[in-house]
């Protein structure tokens, strides 16, 4: 039985090859340029990274996220890279109402979204047992799981109305192995993790595509606004940069890839969270502490 499994893991190997290689051929001819882009949490790091982008390529960017100034900020830098339009909102993804509002100017001024980047999210890193609110874990499901998936929820009749359409959520490492000081990012990028994929199979028969991100550190100003009364801080410092990060999403979403994993650790991380869960668990365990300083 053994032997049967090790002699067949390399066709197993060829097998996924073949059916990437058919997905990428299925999804091929999406040309960005003119392309209704809207992004979500556009005002810093990845998303303003991502900004850059699709400006580059021409497309009409709709820019949201909750601080007036800097999305007014982001999109000037937008428009002088050669964006052919660009809309922002100041939208907060935990209020419905912001949301449809958004939508409803979206389908008034273009009657279709072409590509939607869920990438708004905030981070935590106290304990469960040093947390003294379990506000802090709603918060983090409502920001970056209720706030990612009603926006796809509201925004499918217009993705629906455009061929080949894409839908890119920003997940993370977190999202697949679980990390001390972060139960609540975790269970939010994990269960986002469920849904898109879940997603992404009811939407093959409209030729959506969906791509879920998994990055490992990226050098953004997220532990900033991460919740907490006393958070310890997670070392970014030697993360991959933003325009790194947004360059290697801008390229799996014209692919229309199912998944990204980032670095080398995270690609070993995803061949091994299987089969060595001890190992992997273990793993992320040291890595976090060592990472984690408290303030
Ligand atoms: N930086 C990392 O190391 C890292 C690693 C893996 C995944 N991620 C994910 O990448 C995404 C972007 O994070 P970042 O690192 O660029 O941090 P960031 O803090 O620079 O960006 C987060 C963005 O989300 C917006 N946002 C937060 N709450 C919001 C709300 N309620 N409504 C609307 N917008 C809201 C912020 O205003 C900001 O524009 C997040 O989903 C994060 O979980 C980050």
């Amino acid at each position: 039985m053994f032997f049967c499994f090790v002699a067949g893991l390399p066709l197993l190997y060829i097998n996924n090859f073949y059916l990437k290689f058919i997905h990428r051929k299925l999804a091929r001819n999406w040309n960005p340029v003119g392309k209704v882009v809207v992004i979500t949490g556009a005002s810093s790091g990845i998303g303003e990274s991502l900004a850059h982008q699709f400006a580059r390529c021409g497309c009409i960017l709709v820019l949201c996220a909750r601080r007036e100034a800097l999305l007014a900020a982001v999109s000037e830098v937008c428009k002088s890279y050669g964006a052919k339009d660009v809309i922002t909102a100041t939208v907060d993804v935990t209020k419905e109402s912001e949301i449809t509002t958004l939508i409803r100017k979206i389908e008034n001024e273009y009657n279709r979204i072409d590509c939607l980047i869920l990438n708004a999210g905030i981070s935590m890193g106290e304990r469960l047992d040093e947390i003294n609110d379990f506000g802090i874990i709603r918060q983090m499901m409502e920001v970056n799981y209720f706030g990612s998936t009603n926006f796809v929820y509201q925004a499918l009749p217009l993705l629906k109305r455009s061929p080949k359409s894409r839908i890119v959520v920003v997940s993370s490492a977190s999202g697949i192995v679980g990390v001390p000081f972060r139960t609540g990012y975790c269970g939010s990028k994990f269960a986002l993790r469920g849904f898109f994929t879940a997603l992404a199979c009811e939407l093959s028969e409209y030729d959506i595509y969906v791509t879920i991100a998994y990055p490992g550190p990226v050098k953004t100003k997220i532990n900033d606004a991460r919740l907490g009364t006393n958070p310890r801080e997670l070392d970014i410092s030697n993360g991959i940069t933003s325009e790194k990060c947004a360059q290697i999403i801008y390229e799996a979403t014209l692919n229309g890839d199912k998944d990204i994993m980032f670095e080398n650790l995270g690609r070993f991380v995803r061949l091994t969270e299987g089969p060595f869960p001890y190992l992997v668990g273990w793993f992320a365990d040291q890595t976090q502490k060592r990472l984690c300083e408290k303030k």
